[in-house]
């Protein structure tokens, strides 16, 4: 270099995408860290403006409803990966959008297209700003949101793994209520018309269910290397 300044890798886009509980959010925040990029999770995009329409009393069960209302609430997402944030008009809303009241509503809210349009808009901003790059995370990252992303991942696992993960976290949990619920939220989010989840055509699958944490970072990691090498 001319200037003797160090050259810098151009900003990278990595779209990670799956069904619940197969690794998204764990994985990505960990790639993200390991790389120094910034990182995305969209569906607490999806959980808060949920939670804004549970909070104000608007029946997440009428589309026209949502959709009329689904400008109103301000979201802004810090993408630090050693710790993401979400607020909702000010308000940190990390805690309340995990409910189980929100969990059960956010896919008939996330089915709108007014929701998806606004939400799709915002995050592709988030995208264009991270001055490294970023990992954005969620069901419809490298078919609709950033299809032109450097590299993008489908993460899958069998149910029965994705039910135990979850039912690890939530003590006590009964792991068949668990897959049951997470089955059912999966195809509500599969079947649903604007940008269902699905695998984008040119996305690398990565099964974790025989693999640890370590693992699948380790892999993804790899890849986004390989892929800045020009490999
Ligand atoms: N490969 C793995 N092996 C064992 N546990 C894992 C693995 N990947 C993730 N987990 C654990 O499974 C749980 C769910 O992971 P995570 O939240 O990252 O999934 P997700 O795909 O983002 O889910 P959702 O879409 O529902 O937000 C977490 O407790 C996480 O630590
Ligand atoms: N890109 C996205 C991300 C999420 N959603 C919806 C569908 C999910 O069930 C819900 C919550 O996501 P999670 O926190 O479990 O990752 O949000 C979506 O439609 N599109």
């Amino acid at each position: 270099m001319e200037n003797g300044a160090a050259p810098t890798a151009p900003a990278v886009i990595v779209a990670i995408d799956g069904p619940s509980g197969t690794g998204k959010s764990s994985t990505s925040k960990a790639v993200a860290a390991q790389l120094g990029l910034s990182y995305l999770d969209t569906g607490a995009q999806y959980r808060a403006i949920t939670w804004w329409m549970v909070t104000n009393g608007i029946d997440t069960d009428d589309p026209h409803a949502v959709a009329a209302a689904a400008d109103k609430p301000e979201i802004v997402s810090g993408t630090d990966p050693a710790g993401p944030t979400i607020t909702v008009d000010g308000v940190d809303v990390a805690g309340p959008i995990r409910t189980q009241e929100v969990t059960s509503k956010v896919s008939a809210v996330s089915a709108v297209p007014e929701v998806r349009a606004r939400i799709t808009e915002l995050q592709r901003t988030i995208a264009a700003a991270a001055p490294l790059g970023i990992v954005v995370e969620g069901r419809d990252i490298g078919t609709t949101v950033l299809p032109d992303a450097d590299l993008k991942i489908f993460l899958t696992a069998s149910a029965e793994a994705r039910a135990a993960r979850r039912s690890g976290e939530l003590k006590g949990a009964d792991v068949h209520a668990t897959r049951e619920a997470l089955i059912k939220r999966d195809a509500a989010d599969s079947s649903r018309k604007t940008s269902p989840l699905a695998k984008a055509g040119d996305a690398v699958e990565v099964d974790t269910t025989a693999l640890s944490l370590p693992q699948v970072i380790e892999c993804v990691v790899t890849l986004v290397e390989e892929k800045r090498a020009g490999k």
